[in-house]
């Protein structure tokens, strides 16, 4: 039997048609327009593509979108300056500094000159904290869309036990808290852990967060688990001239044949990244004025 496959394309139009409606309510009841800032240094095409749609899709959902490129050689103290100024900014209440960073340029150090309320990321030591210690806060956007993925296919994750492969601070480790989070007995799976095969066999849950083409194979699945792939691999084309590939970290042509559900790459978690950063953005603006937080939004 062939696994379903999880449509994250399809979920992540769906939050963006909510993200549009809360928008127009704060816009009407309150008169706030959310803002968010979008801060790209250097020329990473990549990183180019996705601030490029995050600015897109802001605009599309109502939201004022401000756009700041700045180029490869950019000091450490102009960009905390930058930072600075949009920290104080009335009018933008999400900051996003697109990563990577050129390797001049201190990552945690500039995520970390964020205002915390405006961090819509939630890749600030204190939402990193407070997300660790189950208070509230912004969480990171692909993990939070994987879970929206789980909890839409599963319902209650209780008790079911959760194999993530990753220990990295924007995914693995925010993925295992917001897992735990919703009662699931979790597993934070790394490349020296021993029989990571047998581990992951006995995953309800299976979250490859990894990096690595292909790794997680068919015969390390449990019949029946749900598959979320968090992998976005560029793989050059098998054609010469062809356009890159992109494939996740999952084996998906043998996992497909054993899971129950699978999200697929492209098309899964990758555009739920895009859609809980525009949820974010909402609440962030809803948050930092003291109104009411679209419940649907959050988690
Ligand atoms: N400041 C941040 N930097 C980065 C983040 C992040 O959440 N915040 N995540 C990634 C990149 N990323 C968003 O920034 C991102 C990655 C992938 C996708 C996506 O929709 N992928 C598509 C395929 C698109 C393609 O062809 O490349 C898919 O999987 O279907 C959206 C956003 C690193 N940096």
């Amino acid at each position: 039997m062939s696994a379903d496959i999880i449509d994250g394309k399809a979920f992540a139009a769906s939050i963006r048609d909510r993200v549009a409606a809360a928008t127009g309510n704060l816009k009407e009841e309150f008169g706030l327009t959310p803002g968010l800032a979008v801060v790209l240094v250097g020329e990473d095409p990549a990183s180019q593509v996705y601030t490029r749609s995050k600015e897109r899709m802001a605009t599309a959902a109502g939201m004022a979108s401000f756009e700041h490129r700045l180029a490869e050689e950019t000091t450490e103290r102009e960009l905390l300056g930058l930072i600075d100024n949009l920290n104080a900014d009335p009018e933008v209440h999400g900051i996003l500094v697109q990563l990577p960073l050129p390797p001049h340029l201190d990552s945690a150090l500039v995520i970390n000159a964020i205002d915390p309320n405006k961090d819509v990321d939630g890749f600030h030591i204190s939402n990193a904290g407070r997300l660790a210690t189950g208070q509230t806060s912004m969480v990171p956007c692909t993990p939070l869309g994987c879970l929206l993925l789980l909890k839409d296919r599963i319902g209650d994750l209780s008790g079911k036990h959760a194999v993530v492969v990753g220990r990295s601070n924007i995914v693995g480790k925010p993925m295992a808290s917001l897992l735990l989070g919703a009662n699931a007995t979790v597993s934070i799976a790394h490349s020296r852990t021993a029989d990571l095969a047998g581990l992951c066999r006995q995953a309800d849950i299976l979250v490859a967060a990894v990096g690595r083409p292909g790794m997680i194979e068919g015969d390390w699945i449990k019949p029946g688990a749900t598959v979320i792939d968090v992998g976005i691999n560029r793989l050059p084309s098998e054609t010469e001239g062809g356009k890159d590939r992109l494939v996740g970290d999952v084996d998906f042509a043998a996992a497909k044949e054993v899971a129950g559900a699978i999200t697929p790459v492209p098309g899964g978690v990758g555009p739920m990244t895009i859609a809980c950063l525009l949820a974010n953005t909402v609440v962030a603006a809803a948050r930092i004025n003291g109104l009411p937080e679209p419940d649907e939004l959050t988690v």
